[in-house]
């Protein structure tokens, strides 16, 4: 890994920033700047181009490139920019991969789902209002709370204690597994989170372990158990595979039983709603956030 340090004035540091992830930065993070010393350290690339003016209100800009050469390329695009008249190169420097995985952490925030429902990294305190906390980590699967279809599922388990607390769930696409361990926080029973991918399955694990949450993951043969025995069946699949999939999900949904997808994009809703409402459930659109919609499903009898 190659580190890119760019002194820019404190006003175009959105605009770099912005610019450094278009040239294909892994990870763009922000310092305060310290005083001089930094100004006098900056290397100032072609001749003749302008020094920092000692005193300058900048900001250092920390980006992290694959290779020299990617980072090389985008120090060279940016600084032609005609905008770019206050951004100087400082450093570009191999970085240890334990500094990286530090920096790529800075980027995640802890997330909020509800006022007092967050997702938060172990390496945050959790804010003040957080009653309710899921300690997660970004890491190699899909699910850390920062994509709408994430948290329009935690925010309905968050607003639905009643078909949660006390509920045997599936959880079908676990990723993460962070819709599990978010039913988990609010009191459902027992828990079952499959995935095709088996690097889901032991994400789901380690999750659950470090939340405290006790759960069945592995494999979809998993859900291949008693059809139809699930009150609650979550599944933010996307909208493909949530069709070839209605027979079996719906199966899983026990009489009385809801089942809450998500990944449906807007302009997918009505394809949707007309496959699962021909299996004979009562579909509702129950939020809507990014152009994303979350769709519920209730099984009657
Ligand atoms: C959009 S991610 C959702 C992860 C997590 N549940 C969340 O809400 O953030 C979808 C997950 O579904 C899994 N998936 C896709 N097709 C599947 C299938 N046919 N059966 C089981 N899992 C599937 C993917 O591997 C991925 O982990």
């Amino acid at each position: 890994m190659i580190e890119l340090v760019l002194l820019a004035d404190e006003s175009q540091v959105e605009i770099v920033s912005d610019a450094l992830m278009e040239l294909e930065a892994l990870a763009v993070s922000v310092e305060d700047a310290d005083a001089d010393t930094d100004v006098e350290q900056a290397l100032f690339g072609e001749p003749g181009m302008p020094a920092p003016r000692a005193g300058w209100a900048h900001s250092v800009i920390k980006a992290l490139f694959p290779d020299e050469a990617t980072a090389t390329e985008a120090a060279t695009v940016l600084l032609a920019q005609d905008w770019a008249t206050e951004v100087h190169v400082q450093a570009l420097q191999p970085v240890p991969d334990e500094d990286w995985v530090r920096l790529t952490q800075s980027q995640f925030a802890p997330v909020e789902v509800t006022p007092s429902f967050w997702i938060v990294p172990s390496w945050h305190e959790p804010p003040a209002a957080a009653s309710t906390l899921i300690r997660l980590d970004p890491g190699l699967a899909f699910g850390t709370g920062t994509h709408p279809t994430t948290r329009m599922c935690l925010r309905w388990i968050a607003t639905h204690p009643e078909a949660v607390r006390g509920a045997r769930v599936l959880d079908y696409g676990c990723g993460s597994g962070i819709l599990a361990v978010g039913a988990a926080k609010f009191g459902a029973g027992a828990i079952d989170a499959v995935d095709i991918d088996p690097a889901a399955v032991t994400s789901t694990e380690a999750n659950a372990a470090a939340n405290g949450v006790v759960l069945n993951s592995g494999l979809p043969e998993l859900a291949g158990s008693p059809a139809g025995a699930y009150p609650l069946v979550l599944a933010n699949i996307l909208a493909t595979p949530l069709k070839l999939l209605a027979p079996l999900l719906v199966a899983h949904v026990a009489p009385g039983g809801r089942l809450v997808m998500a990944g449906i994009l807007e302009r997918q809703a009505q394809e949707l709603r007309d496959c699962y409402a021909a299996t004979g459930l009562e579909i509702d659109v129950a939020d809507q956030e990014d152009g994303w919609i979350l769709m519920t499903g209730r099984r009657r009898h």
